[in-house]
């Protein structure tokens, strides 16, 4: 080593001329100097440019005065540029100029002087190769490269030949491309790639902000993530992109520091390594760049949304009409029945709804409010007015409202709801529009957000409609790859329409005939099958790190999660079932408990359920069943009993039936009136959806077999599942005896996916149940597996 330094020392030394015992003061003189002397340079040079031709007479006789040159700096400027461009490296001069104003800075700012010698080195190096490819144009422009550039090149020419010269000439650049700007072709590429990177990037910024918002939960995913999710991750590109691949992995990078504190020239390198780059992410941002993002959708590119021309309009007469005469009445019977009571009155106001029409009143000072409400009987009787609602006080509001029938009810047509701005642009998962209030404004809420619905409502007051209503809606704002029905329907008519969209919207079992579910068996396979759905969407969930269906649909749209650990585009589930009444007093605990169960879990994984009742009593909407359905709608009930089993408060009795109807979501009571869809409505809107292209068949929910049929541990080899050599396989593979890598890679329902477990421990082939730990495999690998399967 310290051979080398006094080497490089050596060569160094000539270019050192500067005399670095100067104090400070002689540098700021000496550094200003300079730095002008090269401005003067400068000047002098462009100057000799222009007037070298002119000059070149009064060239050599600088003594005598009376000669003038044109050169800006006149006789010195001349004779110095004639030196240094004509008779020395042409064009290239001007470097001189540079180094020496910049020798002047350095000095000036007494800077370290070590990068000084190599802007000499260099600059000189550059300016001989410059005024030497110059020399190849001497015959054209004796200035370009100067006395030195030609005789330089002729010399090489002589010896070399053009070609010789051009081809020293080049490795000379290339010389200094690697050892003076340390470009080689790895920091080109990597350059390229960064770019392409920063682009994509930019790219993905602008498209789609959830992914940023997801960023960092992301990154910390990657950091996460199994190496054995990479492999796969890569094993799905192709092999085209494999070599693509490659270069994405994290990758070092050279980069020479020379230190140049250091005395002498050596240089160190330092081996920085680039930030890790997220495979995933990256990967997901070329797929997304190659094919776009997923789109759901794509089977049924052509699928065609309903036309609102398929619902009927019924209030062709325009808006709602109400008899003025009738409001007049209605004002003066409140007003004197409640001057009866005592009772007097500041103010009254009406808002006319579709069904009914809103009196509030402020009671004069000093009114009890309690005392109103005491004679809320009283004053419905006195009114003598079927429907009459009272509601002391308006939540909100320090008055009194009086709900009072019109004679004439409008329907509210559902094309009127799904026509209204606030459900076409509804920023909602699942859109339903379900009505109107009592001030005519359309009543969008979300089915997502509720997230489940009960249903009640005397028979013949619109329970039917209502839920037309709502799977109208859904029809009108979901694609059907993004929203699956599952409809129980135990009367076996309300919702046999729904069939002819089978295989767009509805899900069903494996091996079943008919979707729409009417047998009380079938339901509680069916809501077990969901069960299992929802456990296999929460292992899905946790492995992509998000909290809920949206972000993990995002995610999948985003092309961030790998189909081949069974990830999907998941679609929102929506359970409706018709008459739960029925069902819950032939099959009791059986479905009670995994609807409770659903509707405790379900909402982050996008099942929802919406459950209708005729009687609503305690033991058909048990308490268990109540708690987890904070939204409720009750039409029209026939004893206050009733109301409070739906709503917690009465109210329901006092509607008037026809889609009149109250709603909450956990506190205020919203009176609606709910849209009006009728069979020949829906009917057209599932002919027009099922007469499209349609998937192969209704979407599969998972399969489940009863407890029942399960089996023992000593399981006869003849019983084993057909699957049971592709689960083995998998299990020794992955050696990971566990039911859930079983349920994704077969896809298979949780419970077949155990038994399957039991008969691979039974067979020898994993080890006991070890709590939350999976099983051990017993067998190393598929050789043994053959084997251990060929000697049983
Ligand atoms: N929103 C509405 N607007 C106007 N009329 C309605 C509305 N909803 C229901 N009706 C009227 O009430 C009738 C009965 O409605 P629907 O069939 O929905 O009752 P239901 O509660 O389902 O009865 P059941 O429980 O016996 O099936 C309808 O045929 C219609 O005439």
């Amino acid at each position: 080593m310290p051979k080398k330094k006094q080497k490089t020392k050596k060569t160094k030394k000539p270019l050192n001329k500067v005399n670095f015992t100067f104090t400070r003061k002689h540098k700021v003189l000496l550094g200003s100097f300079l730095m002008l002397l090269g401005l003067a340079l400068f000047i002098a040079f462009v100057s000799f440019l222009f007037n070298w031709k002119a000059d070149q007479s009064t060239l050599g006789q600088f003594g005598d005065r009376s000669i003038e040159t044109k050169n800006w700096l006149s006789k010195f400027g001349a004779e110095i540029s004639n030196f240094f461009i004509y008779e020395g490296f042409g064009l290239a001069a001007f470097s001189i100029a540079i180094l020496t104003s910049l020798t002047g800075v350095y000095l000036f700012l007494d800077l370290n002087r070590k990068p000084l010698q190599k802007f000499w080195f260099w600059g000189i190096i550059v300016m001989i190769w410059f005024s030497t490819l110059f020399g190849f144009f001497a015959d054209k422009n004796a200035l370009l490269g100067g006395i030195i550039g030609f005789e330089t090149n002729t010399f090489l020419q002589d010896y070399l030949g053009f070609a010789g010269t051009l081809l020293l000439l080049i490795f000379i650049f290339i010389t200094y491309l690697v050892l003076r700007l340390n470009i080689t072709p790895e920091v080109i590429q990597q350059y390229f790639k960064k770019t392409k990177k920063d682009i994509s990037e930019e790219f993905k910024a602008e498209t789609s902000t959830d992914i940023t918002e997801n960023y960092s939960e992301e990154k910390i995913r990657v950091k996460e993530q199994t190496k054995e999710e990479q492999i796969t991750a890569e094993a799905k590109t192709s092999t085209t992109e494999e070599t693509e691949e490659k270069s994405t992995t994290p990758e070092k990078e050279k980069i020479v520091i020379k230190n140049e504190e250091d005395e002498g020239d050596l240089a160190m390198e330092v081996e920085t390594v680039t930030e890790e780059e997220e495979q995933e992410d990256n990967l997901s941002n070329r797929l997304v760049k190659d094919f776009g993002e997923f789109d759901p959708k794509l089977e049924l590119s052509n699928y065609k949304f309903p036309s609102i021309e398929l619902l009927k309009d019924y209030n062709i007469g325009g808006g709602i009409t109400i008899d003025q005469q009738e409001l007049e009445e209605n004002k003066d019977n409140i007003v004197n029945t409640l001057k009866n009571y005592k009772i007097e009155i500041a103010q009254i106001k009406a808002t006319v709804g579709p069904t009914v029409t809103l009196y509030e009143i402020v009671p004069e000072a000093g009114i009890r409010i309690s005392k109103i409400k005491n004679l809320e009987d009283d004053i419905a009787l006195s009114l003598s007015a079927l429907g009459i609602r009272i509601i002391a006080p308006i939540p909100g509001k320090g008055t009194i409202g009086i709900e009072v029938p019109n004679k004439k009810a409008n329907i509210v047509s559902m094309r009127s709801v799904v026509a209204s701005s606030k459900f076409q642009h509804a920023e909602m998962q699942l859109p339903i529009a379900l009505g109107k209030t009592i001030s005519n404004e359309t009543f969008v809420v979300d089915l997502a957000k509720m997230p489940h619905l009960l249903m009640a409502g005397a028979t013949g007051q619109g329970k039917s409609v209502g839920l037309n209503c709502i799977l109208t809606s859904l029809l009108y704002q979901k694609h059907p790859a993004e929203v699956k029905f599952v409809l129980v329907d135990p009367k076996k008519v309300e919702l046999t329409l729904f069939n002819k969209i089978e295989r767009h919207y509805l899900a069903k079992l494996p091996d079943t005939e008919e979707a729409i579910i009417t047998d009380n068996t079938k339901v509680i396979n069916t809501l077990n099958s969901l069960c299992i759905e929802m456990d296999n969407r929460y292992d899905l969930l946790k492995d992509a790190m998000v909290r809920n269906i949206k972000e993990y649909n995002d995610k999948f749209r985003a092309r961030k999660l790998n189909p081949e650990n069974g990830h999907k585009f998941l679609p929102y589930i929506i359970l409706v079932v018709d008459e739960f009444a029925d069902l819950i007093m032939t099959a009791g605990k059986e479905v009670e408990t995994p609807i409770a169960r659903l509707a405790q879990l379900a909402r982050a994984i996008g099942i929802h359920l919406i459950i209708a009742t005729q009687r609503p009593s305690v033991n058909v909407i048990t308490g268990m069943i109540k708690a987890n359905f904070p939204a409720r709608i009750a039409f029209r009930v026939t004893s206050k009993i009733d109301s409070r089993t739906i709503l917690d408060s009465g109210g329901a009795e006092q509607l008037i039936g026809r889609g009149d109807m109250l709603y909450t979501q956990g506190n205020d009571l919203i009176r609606l009136q709910c849209a009006f869809v009728d069979t020949p409505e829906v009917e057209k809107i599932t002919d027009f959806i099922g007469s499209q292209k349609a998937y192969p068949d209704a979407h599969k929910l998972p399969e489940y077999v009863s407890e029942e049929s399960g089996t023992g541990l000593d399981i006869d080899v003849s019983e084993r599942d057909k699957l049971f050599k592709d689960a083995a396989e998998i299990i020794v593979t992955a050696q990971q005896g566990s039911a859930s890598l079983l349920q994704r890679k077969l896809k298979l329902g949780y419970n077949r996916a155990g038994r399957i477990i039991d008969q691979l421990e039974a067979a020898g082939i994993v080890g006991q149940f070890e709590g939350s730990k999976a099983r051990q495999v017993l067998v190393p690998d598929l050789v043994a597996l053959e084997e251990h399967l060929n000697n049983e």
